[in-house]
């Protein structure tokens, strides 16, 4: 049976099109037929931007309602689920506010400004009966699937280091201040924005690995800031999780291009390397040791699909909510709290506090 979910897209940004590009693609042309997206309204602050929005990014379909307020799509009852897609310090009360009009939620990465608003959001989404996910969308991509079936095996024995990093250049000297991955207001810098990459590759190897019964690794930071706004341009940290014997080196920065590969998961009996954009990979390498680490063998893995990646994590929310789960099996609730709760560690650690009254729950 087919489920047909109707979206309510939050925001006029450039993620907001991609995502929006991606449930317009015809799911039969990527062999799904159980799930079909129906992008019903688009909420901007200004119903100009929202029709315009639907104009370029949706072909102007006349069967998508635009709303010069967010509060409108909330209130609509032709709208099973929400997709916020503004800056990350406005995701606590976006999404507050859809969990209280009872509607379905997939947040942005980073999901919140810090742990106590991700608290505060889950408690919402439980008393409002609904799903919630953060949309982590590099989790249900066919990629890392196979990198984690891969450490399944055991074939590569157990991970024993991680190293990931993604950066970006930002031209942060020349952009305006008011921009969001500058803005303090706008929960700007490195940690926030490209941090949770690295961090999901590290859950997937490592905290999701079974012999670590999902115990919270330990954590090392350091933070170098930039003089144009005080955020972070520059962030390291180590996680340590003792139950596996097994580290996690992660790093981000928003003002030096990426390198490749962006992701090495280094095993006892062999590598894995992950091609950039870690966040959307469409290969890697597996190296296979033989005696003294020799390697015996390698393989190359490519992957390609259909649009940009969105719609495995928007397929995962439809498939929740027509299967009556309040969370992801794959990217559940503690993988978030986990998230922000080792931010809140890398800031504190680091010495960057976001300005007073940013964050709503503290
Ligand atoms: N999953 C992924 O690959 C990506 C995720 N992201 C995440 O998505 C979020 C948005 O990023 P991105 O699309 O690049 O951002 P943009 O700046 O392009 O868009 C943000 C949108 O949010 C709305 N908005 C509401 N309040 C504000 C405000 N005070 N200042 C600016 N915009 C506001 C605006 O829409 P309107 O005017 O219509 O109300 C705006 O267009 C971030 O949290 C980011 O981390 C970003 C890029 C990639
Ligand atoms: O999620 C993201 O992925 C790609 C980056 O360029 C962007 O800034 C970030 O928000």
């Amino acid at each position: 049976m087919t489920t047909v979910f109707r979206w309510g897209i939050i925001s006029t940004g450039k993620i907001a099109a991609v995502f929006v590009k991606d449930l317009r693609i015809d799911p039969k042309t990527r062999n799904v037929d159980d799930v079909v997206h129906k992008v019903a309204a688009v909420g901007s602050r200004s119903l100009e931007t929202a029709q315009q929005f639907i104009q370029s990014i949706a072909e102007g379909d006349p069967s998508i309602k635009a709303y010069g307020s967010y509060e409108e799509v909330y209130a609509d009852k032709d709208v099973d689920g929400i997709y916020i897609g503004t800056p990350h310090t406005y995701h606590y009360i976006n999404a507050l506010d859809a969990i209280r009009a009872k509607k379905h939620v997939l947040c942005e990465k980073p999901v919140t400004s810090n742990a106590a608003e991700l608290r505060a959001l889950l408690a919402a989404a439980k008393q409002s009966g609904v799903f919630f996910m953060e949309a982590m969308w590099t989790r249900f991509q066919p990629l890392p699937q196979a990198v984690i079936k891969i450490l399944e095996t055991g074939e590569l024995g157990n991970p024993v280091v991680v190293h990931a990093d993604l950066s970006g250049d930002f031209n942060i000297q020349n952009i305006p201040k008011t921009h969001r991955i500058i803005d303090p207001a706008l929960g700007g810098g490195a940690l926030l924005d490209l941090g949770p990459y690295p961090l999901v590759w590290a859950i997937m190897a490592l905290y999701e690995n079974p012999r670590n019964e999902l115990a919270a690794p330990s954590i090392s930071a350091s933070m170098l800031k930039t003089e144009l706004t005080g955020v972070d341009a520059n962030t390291s940290f180590t996680l340590t999780f003792p139950k596996i014997s097994a580290q996690a080196i992660l790093s981000c920065s928003i003002n030096i291009h990426p390198t490749s590969p962006g992701v090495t998961i280094r095993c006892e009996k062999g590598t894995i390397r992950v091609a950039v954009p870690i966040y959307c990979s469409k290969s890697f390498q597996v190296e296979y040791f033989g005696e003294q680490g020799k390697v015996v063998r390698k393989e190359e893995k490519m992957f390609d699909y259909i649009g940009h990646g969105m719609h495995f994590e928007a397929d995962e929310v439809v498939r929740c909510v027509r299967d009556g789960k309040a969370e992801s099996a794959l990217w559940g609730h503690d993988k978030s709290l986990l998230e922000m709760s080792l931010f809140d560690e890398v800031r504190k650690q680091g010495g960057y506090s976001l300005p007073p009254g940013v964050e709503k729950v503290v």
